[in-house]
């Protein structure tokens, strides 16, 4: 058992009751067996924006849906990002709760596997990154770098592997404008395939807004947001997937929720639903 830094973030059990409803099922069982548990989550403000622009952090969570966020980690298996968060926030991707691995737990008890989607390995990762400072000190796991490049740097390759992280790669087509667009249900059924029952996904705006579409959207399970009462203004990254249109060509929304629930939190409100499809 290790002890509990200072900075260890509590979520009381009165706040954990409320949540359980919209989390993974704890026997690890899924509607679809070849597919994980999937939870949609990141905070956003009053105009839509995940951060003041693409580059950086911004804190938008009040200390108790922060803490509420780092809850929702321990429940699953995996914690998913775009390399564009990669890049603007050198993460940890870990759980930072008390009682969990590192944190006051035994192991890696309750650590999500951080999993960043790379298409073009653009993360020049390091030793000194966020990430593996807390896989040395045990409060963290290994990435796995989800990529189209299928030999990446064998240095790359040996510094994934001391801490028990990994590339995957999988053959995502390069649209004309040479860009890679994800098949998420094929990227989601590999991590299944990996032993991933539940799988977080944090965002940034390209990844939300493209499991957003159509195609992908029914893959799911819940959304968590947590809305906190700020305007960013012009120029941040939005959270607006793309409008759908039906049958005769008319606009309709890009996507509703059903079976909302809101929970104000300290300043903030999260708000839980399922995607109507
Ligand atoms: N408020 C929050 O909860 C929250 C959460 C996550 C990130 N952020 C912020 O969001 C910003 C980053 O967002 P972003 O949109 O620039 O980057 P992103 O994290 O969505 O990453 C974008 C990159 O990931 C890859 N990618 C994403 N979706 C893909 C897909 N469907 N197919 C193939 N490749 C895909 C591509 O390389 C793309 O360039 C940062 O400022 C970060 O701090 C905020
Ligand atoms: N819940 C939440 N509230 C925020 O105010 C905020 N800025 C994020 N942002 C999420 C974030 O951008 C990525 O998921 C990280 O990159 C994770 O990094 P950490 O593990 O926290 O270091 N998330």
């Amino acid at each position: 058992m290790s002890a509990a830094p200072r900075d260890a973030l509590e979520f009381p059990e009165s706040d954990r009751a409320f949540l359980e409803p919209q989390l993974p099922p704890r026997d690890g069982s899924t509607s679809r067996p070849d597919m994980p548990f999937t939870t949609l989550t990141f905070a956003t403000s009053l105009d839509s924006s995940l951060a003041l622009s693409p580059g950086t952090r911004t804190a938008l969570s009040g200390p108790q849906s922060k803490a509420m966020t780092h809850y929702l980690r321990s429940r699953h298996d995996g914690i998913l990002i775009g390399v564009g968060t990669a890049l603007a926030d050198d993460p940890g991707l870990n759980c930072r709760l008390d009682g969990v691995g590192g944190y006051g737990g035994e192991g890696l008890d309750c650590q999500p596997r951080p999993i960043v989607i790379d298409p073009t390995l653009r993360w020049d990762f390091s030793d000194d990154s966020k990430l593996f400072q807390l896989c040395r000190e045990g409060r963290g796991r290994g990435p796995w770098i989800v990529t189209t490049v299928h030999e990446p740097p064998a240095e790359k390759v040996s510094l994934l592997k001391k801490y028990g992280g990994q590339f995957i790669s999988l053959n995502i087509p390069t649209s004309e404008s040479g860009t890679h667009r994800i098949d998420w249900t094929q990227l989601l059924a590999t991590l299944r395939s990996n032993g991933l029952r539940s799988v977080m996904i944090e965002g940034g705006g390209h990844v939300i807004n493209s499991l957003l579409e159509p195609t992908y959207m029914g893959l799911i399970d819940r959304v968590i947001v947590t809305i906190a009462p700020t305007w960013l203004g012009q120029g941040g990254v939005v959270v607006s997937p793309a409008r759908r249109f039906d049958g005769e060509g008319n606009s309709m929304s890009a996507a509703r929720l059903k079976n909302v629930q809101w929970y104000p939190f300290g300043e903030d409100v999260v708000l839980c639903g399922q995607v109507k499809i």
